[in-house]
């Protein structure tokens, strides 16, 4: 008997490996023109579109009914004025999804020497990404550089994809291609994916698939509490990290870096809590931005919640709607945490 999710497993491994590989040649040859500044200020480069246009490819070869909530969508490139850009990203969309098979890819899956699509289908597959979400169906999700800001700074970034199903998160890959796949090896090998499914555990990948090692948030020795969080102030509330450090008597330094690479670094216990909340803005967090990293929590024997303690519904569209700040770590700290952070918003006269 299969597993459940099984093919969806195989073929989204297929993809965060091939778009893990494409944005790390991307990042080598990167020049200064090839990046963009979107409505909200914030950067895409060649790459975040090349990846999404083969994730896409893959899953709509496979998986032809299931929408997709992407993060990018391809109306600028199709501007006349972006045509060498669109170049760049059919060029490198089709030098990933040509490369020769590798573990676990079969030839049905449409890649490989051969398999190139047209400028036309590389964009129609990064606008595959426009679904809306929503409460019932199935769907995925999909970040093709989380962290831009990092990629760009050679940083942490993570090409995040995960499955939904009437709003939970069922399948989720966290895929960090600078991130040393062992914790005390620093410089050593970098390159690892996250994976787990709803009810069957998580691990963690190299991205070359030769090793796995099966994942469960240790508990946290007393004394020894840290925070990951986010590297860019303007993505979360650093200060307010300082007062909780102090409520709870944190001594150690926090580790920052960009992207749901933070919720892979708690699953393996290189942090002891991820602490993420909101600048005042308004800004609502987008589902693709925790899915997977959520789900891994919770299959590691963790809890998330948002800084009143709700869970995060992934079933709202294509943001997590009302989850206002949120609190991942093991069962052993979540409740202190959640109880110094309202203890934090009531001194500042917050809910
Ligand atoms: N104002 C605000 N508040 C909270 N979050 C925001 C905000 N603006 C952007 N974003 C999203 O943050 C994503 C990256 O955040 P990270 O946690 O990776 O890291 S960091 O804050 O950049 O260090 C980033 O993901 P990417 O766009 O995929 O890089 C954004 O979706
Ligand atoms: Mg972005
Ligand atoms: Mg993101
Ligand atoms: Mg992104």
């Amino acid at each position: 008997m299969t597993l459940p999710y099984a093919f969806e497993k195989q073929v989204a491994l297929v993809a965060v490996r091939r778009a893990c590989a494409l944005t790390s040649s991307v990042f080598n040859r990167l020049v200064k023109n090839e990046t963009l500044t979107k409505g909200d200020k914030s950067p895409v480069t060649v790459g975040d579109y090349s990846a999404q246009a083969v994730v896409n490819t893959i899953l709509g070869r496979a998986f032809p009914a299931d929408p997709i909530v992407g993060e990018e969508d391809a109306a600028e490139m199709r501007q006349e004025s972006n045509s060498e850009l669109k170049n760049r990203i059919i060029a490198l969309a089709n030098e990933a999804l040509t490369a020769p098979l590798g573990p676990g890819e079969t030839s049905d899956l449409g890649l490989g020497p051969g398999q190139e699509r047209t400028p036309e289908e590389l964009m129609d597959a990064i606008d595959r990404g426009g679904d809306q979400g929503g409460r019932t169906g199935r769907r995925w999700t999909l970040d093709p550089i989380d962290g831009t800001k990092g990629f760009l700074r050679g940083g942490q970034y993570a090409v995040c994809l995960a499955l939904i199903v009437d709003g939970k998160v069922v399948l989720g890959l966290i895929g960090c291609p600078n991130l040393p796949v062992k914790s005390d090896e620093p410089n050593g090998r970098k390159g690892c994916i996250f994976v787990v499914v709803k009810g069957q555990g998580a691990e963690q990948v190299t991205l070359s698939g030769d090793r796995s090692v099966p994942l469960t948030i240790p508990p946290v020795v007393p004394g020894t509490l840290n925070f990951l969080e986010s590297v860019e102030a303007a993505h979360a509330d650093l200060a307010f990290n300082n007062r909780i450090s102090e409520l709870l008597n944190i001594t150690r330094a926090p580790a920052r870096m960009d992207s749901q690479a933070k919720y892979g670094c708690l699953a393996r216990g290189d942090g002891g809590v991820y602490l993420r909340m909101p600048t005042g803005t308004g800004y609502r967090e987008k589902i693709w931005d925790h899915a997977s990293g959520s789900l891994l929590v919770e299959e590691c024997g963790g809890i998330i919640t948002d800084s009143r303690g709700k869970s995060l519904d992934f079933g709202l569209g294509r943001s997590l709607g009302e989850n206002y700040g949120f609190i991942a770590a093991g069962k052993d700290v979540h409740g202190q945490v959640l109880a110094a952070v309202q203890q934090a918003l009531a001194e500042i006269g917050r809910k």
